[in-house]
């Protein structure tokens, strides 16, 4: 889109850069009242953590900051998470929450079964429209015919994957696209199946954009996919497998699943820096999301340190000062206002 020195790309109206600066893609905190507590946990000493007292308000975004190793992850997973909710010695909880939805950037299982249309529960759809064309033209497919991962309408050559792996000897396996069905998935007869002049295959192709518009045309439920498009994955195709993502895109992708299939607006939602690999926009374009399940009721904790996040929390808990056996201590913990005027290694840079 862009390309040249910081400066030209500052003034390319083509630039996302040029475009970020503009705007100034930047929101700030709602500043929401944080006298609402989640929960209180006392005497936390999970790794490198100094018997620390830590409160959290409810109904709110917070962020747990603080440098590498300085126990982020031992608070919020390994104390706060762990403890599902239930009351301890050392941890109090002052909310009733529905669940927690813990969101981790943890890379899925190498399974090559599972496409974003599968994961997002938007599969099942498609299968049952391309069988009601079918039965429309008097041939004689169900629903699970149009399935790759099992059925009778897969390639038989490939098991419906797309692709099989060949065997170097020497060498790493090497995955290449089945000589039958040439990365189809399916027999030839069920690809003859379509709408709108696109068969299953197509439209396992389409990016989350033109599912939409496939979707819209056909009266499917959009929901999943417009969360989607909320978390910035709208550019991925509905038939990429889920072990291909990056751990952010993941994570994105994790939080869509749930958001889609949760009901109520009472859940915590725990997540390990989600805007990691994300654009300044894709940014403001997430946290316009999470901000609205904020303001329906929902508590969100994050460990993060994208300074256009923070800046928007409504309460922030930095660790540090340091790693490691140096860290593990309470360097600040209040609203963000005060956050901005303390000194500490990240407030200095708001
Ligand atoms: N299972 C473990 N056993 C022993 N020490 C651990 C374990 N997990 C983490 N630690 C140590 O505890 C300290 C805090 O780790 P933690 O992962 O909580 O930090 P963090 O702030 O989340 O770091 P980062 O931002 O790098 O993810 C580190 O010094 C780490 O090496």
């Amino acid at each position: 889109m862009a390309s040249g020195t910081y400066h030209d790309l500052l003034h390319n109206p083509n630039s996302l850069l040029s475009m970020s600066h503009q705007f100034k893609y930047e929101q700030s905190s709602y500043q929401r009242p944080t006298n609402k507590m989640a929960l209180k946990l006392n005497n936390a000493n999970n790794h490198n953590l100094k018997n620390i007292s830590v409160t959290l308000p409810a109904n709110c975004l917070s962020v747990i900051t603080g440098v590498s190793g300085s126990g982020k992850s031992s608070l919020l997973f390994g104390e706060i998470a762990t403890s599902g909710l239930k009351d301890s010695e050392k941890i109090q909880w002052l909310k009733k929450f529905e669940d927690i939805v813990m969101i981790s950037q943890k890379r899925p299982s190498r399974n090559k079964r599972s496409v974003i249309a599968t994961y997002m529960d938007a599969f099942d759809d498609i299968r049952s429209l391309f069988a009601k064309e079918a039965k429309r033209k008097n041939l004689d497919f169900s629903p699970s015919d149009f399935s790759f991962n099992s059925g009778n309408g897969r390639c038989p050559n490939c098991l419906g994957l797309g692709m099989i792996e060949s065997n170097q000897l020497f060498f790493e396996n090497m995955e290449l696209p089945c000589p039958i069905c040439h990365g189809n998935r399916y027999k030839d007869e069920v690809l003859e199946v379509k709408i709108d002049n696109h068969s299953i295959a197509d439209v396992l192709n389409f990016s989350i954009l033109e599912a939409i518009e496939f979707f819209e045309k056909n009266r499917l439920t959009t929901t999943p996919l417009t969360l989607l498009t909320k978390t910035n994955l709208d550019y991925i195709s509905l038939g990429q497998t889920t072990d291909t993502l990056s751990g952010g895109e993941m994570q994105r992708l994790s939080l869509a699943s749930v958001i889609a299939k949760q009901k109520g607006n009472k859940h915590l939602f725990i997540m390990d820096e989600p805007t990691t690999g994300m654009h300044k926009i894709d940014v403001y374009h997430f946290m316009e999301l999470i901000q609205n399940l904020v303001d329906k009721g929902n508590t969100f904790f994050f460990i993060e340190h994208n300074l256009d996040v923070i800046r928007q929390a409504d309460y922030i808990v930095e660790l540090g000062s340091n790693g490691g056996e140096q860290g593990g201590n309470i360097v600040f913990s209040g609203d963000i206002t005060d956050f901005i005027q303390a000194d500490t290694k990240t407030s200095i840079y708001l």
